[in-house]
């Protein structure tokens, strides 16, 4: 069922006219379903079933405080990258104790705040990062959970831009170095050694790299026992892929039993899942107001009130994100359209050759934007940044307002 579909002829969001939302608060906005999100979440927990688990989903995904919020309160764990996400989760009603801390700069102080906050483990990516976490724990006087995010050298098939699990990439310990790096961490006085991580990419739509990273991983944790290192959680990251044009990713359901499958007993091996776009992504949409029709010589364009700095992804990947009509039928006449936004730039473009039937003052919805939408917005050409709306049945609660022009120079100063 999609929370996103027509009713006579009207685009909703759950049970509220897009239009309605529009017509409030203006274009262009991001519009969320919490039943979306809740229904994704549970596509991926419901599927492990009893196997001890935690979804910890990637706030990077989309972290805005309702979104967590909505997460939270079904007991999710969350996957964070910086301090500011940590607290965002804990601002949200998440708590810090089903919190895993993942990537490769992890500065002193961030390390501090985590370590204050009590989270549940610190996905560590390199050596220098183990001696960090040793010697803010020690001035603390506390051990750090770590877990170490293996680099199992498995090709993801996915955009080079979000491939991470290749030896070429920044990410991760190498799979031949991880014995000897488990051996330093477990030597180390101020850490406890907890978890194996790993993260091989983003937007997959096969099973197999997923399986091959899981296998992979537990032949270490083997390894690792036969020298008394005991790894009490498995982390397999994220990185399930959506359909955004015509790929078929499997199920989270799928994906999740996939994983709990080759965990059959190891019941003491807890199973972490770090999804942020399957939940996210399709859970959201991009509504966007057609400003002018402009024939140039080659192509038509449709220019809306969106851009690049409101939806980076077709600028940044060529990504390919459906474009549709909020009003289902329209009496303007079918043309094919690079739908464009108004900022100054060549790569200034949400889609190309789009067939629309549009005019001027008519409203489109990009799908697929909850994921790597918003949370990419910047404010690039002095634009105020969109609100942000949760439909929630039959109403629409504002979970981010519109950027107003005083908030673009906020910190700025003037010389006297
Ligand atoms: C460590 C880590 N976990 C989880 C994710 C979430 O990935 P996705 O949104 O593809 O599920 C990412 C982003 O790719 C990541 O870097
Ligand atoms: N931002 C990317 C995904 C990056 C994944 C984060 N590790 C996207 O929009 O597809």
């Amino acid at each position: 069922m999609d929370y996103f579909a027509y009713k006579q002829g009207q685009l909703f969001a759950e049970d509220v006219a897009v239009s309605d939302i529009a017509a409030e608060h203006g274009t262009p906005v991001y519009i969320y379903s919490r039943a979306t999100l809740e229904r994704h979440w549970h596509a991926f927990n419901d599927a492990i079933g009893d196997h001890p688990h935690l979804i910890c989903y990637a706030v990077k995904a989309n972290s805005n405080i309702g979104v967590l919020s909505v997460l939270a309160k079904l007991g999710s764990g969350f996957d964070i990258v910086s301090a500011g996400e940590l607290a965002r989760v804990i601002e949200a009603g998440g708590s810090a104790n089903k919190v895993v801390f993942s990537g490769v700069g992890k500065k002193h102080d961030e390390i501090r705040y985590a370590l204050q906050q009590g989270i549940m483990c610190f996905n560590v990516e390199s050596e220098p990062e183990l001696h960090r976490i040793n010697e803010v724990a020690g001035e603390l006087g506390v051990k750090a959970p770590i877990s170490l995010r293996i680099n199992p050298d498995v090709d993801a098939k996915t955009h080079p831009y979000i491939s991470t699990g290749l030896k070429a990439n920044k990410f991760g310990i190498a799979r031949e170095n991880a014995l000897a790096t488990y051996e330093l961490a477990a030597s180390l006085p101020n850490l406890n050694v907890v978890g194996m991580d790993c993260h091989i990419g983003s937007q997959l739509t096969e099973i197999g790299p997923f399986v091959d990273a899981l296998e992979r991983l537990l032949v270490l944790i083997d390894e690792l026992a036969e020298r008394n290192i005991i790894i009490e959680h498995l982390d397999v990251g994220g990185g399930l892929g959506v359909t955004y044009n015509d790929e078929e990713p499997p199920h989270p359901r799928a994906y999740a039993a996939a994983m709990a499958e080759k965990m059959v007993g190891r019941e003491s091996l807890k199973l972490i899942l770090e999804p942020g776009r399957a939940i996210a992504a399709n859970a959201g949409i991009l509504v966007t107001e057609v400003e002018f029709i402009k024939q140039g010589e080659e192509k038509s364009f449709a220019i809306v009130d969106a851009a690049m700095n409101d939806l980076l992804r077709p600028a940044l990947y060529s990504a390919w994100q459906n474009i549709i009509p909020v009003q289902e039928h329209s009496d303007a006449e079918p043309n094919t359209y690079d739908v464009v936004g108004p900022v100054c730039e060549t790569g200034d473009f949400i889609g190309k050759d789009r067939t629309l039937a549009i005019k001027p003052t008519d409203l489109l919805a990009v799908r697929s934007a909850g994921a790597y939408g918003f949370v990419m917005a910047s404010n690039y050409n002095s634009r105020c940044r969109p609100a942000e709306i949760m439909a929630d049945g039959e109403t629409a609660i504002v979970v981010r307002e519109r950027e107003i022009q005083k908030d673009l120079w906020k910190g700025e100063h003037k010389l006297p």
